[in-house]
């Protein structure tokens, strides 16, 4: 290829903002590209391994900046359109300029400008930057590349698309070909959206529509939303999606709790175990407490702050995998699998008793955790566990024992729910534009502005082409129609279930002792008055709560932390000011507080009086036990590197 192309860049970032790197790497494309109202301004641009690398030579200094791989999430190839007169605008028409045509991306509404034999790739990246404060945080970055060096539109696509599709390509990649043919093959699937509009504060609509949806339109992810109308509706969806194979993975939009009903819906389904090796879950976290999405983010060192919902977004788009293990649990009604924590005692009550703040966000732990200490509670009972092995302790996750996949069922409660669909949108974006004289400037804008409409519902998902979305009479409808009243829908999607009692549960078999058993002699046992004992397997328990910061996703360790009664206030106090630093806990031993990692254990209260939960939800008061089914789930996770092609 000639270096005829029309590369048009002005960085509106200060200098530094985009790594400094060498022109290292495997070269897949090169192509040389100016800035038209600067002659002698020249951009080399190379697709390497590591990602998309600018080298300018201006005045006879040259500066080099690369938008990584990883960084990426979605490139299109859009041709420039003109609006016909008399239609109605769905982008913003005030950075029109003087006397162009109005430019938009290909839409229905729009007609192609056969003026403008050019093809344009945009680029969709989202970079990490220092912030004023040192945090590091990711940044909207939209390169764009325009492609003009032959007379036929035609032949000006077909060089866009390829640079296109060798991006998509070493997104996928990941070191294994025949991971990358089936990356390519799962691309035409749908993701499965489900989304409670009652997480957290109440604003998980709006947080989709405003950082989530947009992410997915630049990804080109084909998206199915499903709203829950009630409790257990997403548990009740999963467990019975006949076609649930046919997506790529399913993302939560909400907290922890309607995570865990996903977790434990599947667990109802007899292909459970298919299920979870290849449909990864991924978290948006939207809810008021979010300990999954916080522990993934702190895991893979993604930072979280000041933009989750961004962040999460991101990392449900470029649908990386890892395993996380889940804990099978009984009690003396129910056998449920957790990912997060069991609690009895002063976290439990914290979490459950300020349930009443819930308008508060997750402010409202704070301040119940303040009004707990004061009134301090304590309860008796046994605790007794298996320590895990020095062995376990040191093992890298290659090294664990394999899951335990052996089915048996058991029956638990659940409801049946119906479902919904979506909403409008507004939001920001943080960009680094193309422009020359103006023309570039606009024309992304106006896409972004057509992303973001408040007003019309239809282009806030005209981008993701396939989506779909449940309306009233449970009939699937295109991205292009509007959007149903959700408050008024009346779903007539009928499940067939059933007496709640008959829904059975599947999942890996126990190896433990039925709850009622004595435990074995080789557990260890102790019998007091704790103020709390809380089972982690995650790093966080909530967003701001950091709790066991040497947990990993599955390390196949349940870590007891235990507070015996007794305990000073002042001494509580500190533990409860150290949870958000995860300096909560003493360095050394300590007479009243306790941290043992453990493969299996059961707490038995004395007593009715009392609360337990399980991943933040209110389970039955009375014994409980917990063991680890190590790499049962997989999880999405965000980018660590990328290998070779
Ligand atoms: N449409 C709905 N109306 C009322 N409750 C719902 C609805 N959809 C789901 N739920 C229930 O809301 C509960 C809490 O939801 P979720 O976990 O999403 O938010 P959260 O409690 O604010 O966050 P976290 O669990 O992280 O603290 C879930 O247990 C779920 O059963």
């Amino acid at each position: 290829m000639g270096s005829q192309g029309d590369y048009i860049v002005k960085s509106k970032e200060k200098d530094g903002e985009c790594k400094e790197v060498s022109s290292e790497g495997k070269v897949y494309l090169k192509e040389t590209f100016y800035i038209s109202s600067k002659k002698n301004h020249v951009f080399i641009v190379k697709l390497t391994d590591v990602g998309l690398c600018l080298r300018k030579e201006a005045n006879s200094s040259t500066k080099e900046q690369i938008i990584k791989i990883n960084d990426i999430v979605g490139c299109r190839c859009l041709r420039s359109q003109k609006k016909p007169r008399g239609r109605a605008a769905c982008t913003c028409s005030s950075s029109v300029p003087r006397d162009k045509s109005r430019v938009s991306v290909e839409d229905d509404n729009f007609l192609a400008d056969e003026s403008d034999v050019s093809a344009y790739l945009y680029v969709y990246a989202y970079v990490f930057k220092k912030s004023l404060r040192n945090n590091c945080r990711r940044e909207r970055t939209v390169l764009t590349l325009r492609f003009r060096s032959y007379d036929k539109f035609d032949d000006n696509i077909r060089e866009a698309q390829k640079w296109r599709t060798t991006i998509k390509r070493l997104m996928l990649y990941t070191g294994d070909v025949l991971q990358l043919k089936s990356a390519i093959s799962a691309e035409q699937k749908k993701l499965l959206v489900i989304l409670n509009p009652k997480s957290g504060s109440g604003k998980a609509r709006e947080l989709y529509q405003q950082q989530v949806a947009p992410i997915y339109g630049e990804a080109e992810i084909p998206i199915e939303l499903h709203v829950t109308k009630r409790a257990n509706f997403a548990r009740e969806l999963v467990r019975h999606k006949h076609d649930i194979f046919s997506y790529r993975g399913i993302v939560v939009c909400g907290g922890d709790g309607i995570y865990y009903e996903v977790i434990n819906g599947i667990m109802e389904r007899e292909d459970w175990d298919d299920v979870f090796q290849n449909i990864p879950i991924g978290i948006i976290p939207c809810g008021s407490g979010n300990g999954l999405a916080r522990s993934i983010a702190h895991v893979y060192n993604e930072p979280y702050e000041p933009k989750p919902i961004l962040n999460a977004a991101i990392t449900t788009a470029k649908g990386k995998t890892a395993w996380m293990d889940l804990v099978r649990v009984e009690t003396k009604a129910q056998i449920m699998f957790s990912f997060l924590s069991i609690g009895w005692g002063l976290i439990s009550d914290i979490d459950i008793e300020s349930e009443r703040l819930r308008y508060m966000g997750h402010q409202r732990f704070s301040l119940w955790s303040l009004r707990r200490l004061i009134g301090l509670r304590t309860y008796h009972g046994k605790i007794s566990y298996i320590p895990a092995s020095t062995e376990l302790l040191n093992a890298t996750s290659a090294e664990l024992p394999p899951p335990n996949r052996i089915k048996h069922s058991i029956s638990c409660n659940t409801y049946l729910t119906e479902e919904g669909g979506s909403q409008d949108a507004d939001g920001e974006v943080i960009t680094l534009e193309t422009a020359n004289d103006g023309f570039f400037d606009t024309i992304d804008r106006q896409r972004l502005d057509s992303f973001y409409s408040t007003t019309s519902r239809k282009t806030a998902y005209y981008s993701v082409a396939g989506s779909e979305y449940k309306s009233i009479n449970g009939s699937i409808r295109g991205d292009d129609e509007d959007f149903p009243d959700h408050d008024k829908v009346q779903d007539n999607t009928s499940y067939a279930t059933s007496n709640p009692k008959d829904v059975q549960v599947f999942g890996p078999s126990s190896s433990l002792p039925s709850l009622m058993s004595p435990v074995p002699g080789d557990w260890v046992v102790e019998e007091g008055d704790y103020v709390m004992v809380h089972a982690t397997y995650q790093t966080h328990l909530s967003s701001d709560v950091f709790f066991v910061p040497s947990s990993k996703l599955s390390d196949g360790i349940i870590w007891l932390v235990i507070i015996k009664a007794g305990v000073t206030r002042p001494a509580l106090l500190n533990f409860m000011m150290g949870l958000s630093s995860g300096t909560h806990l003493p360095d050394k031993e300590h007479n009243y507080f306790k941290v043992i990692p453990v493969t299996a254990f059961r707490i038995e209260p004395t007593g009715n009086d009392g609360i337990l939960t399980v991943d933040g939800e209110r389970v039955d008061y009375g014994p409980i036990q917990g063991e680890v089914c190590s790499s049962l789930a997989k999880v999405m996770v965000p980018e660590k590197f990328v290998k070779s092609l």
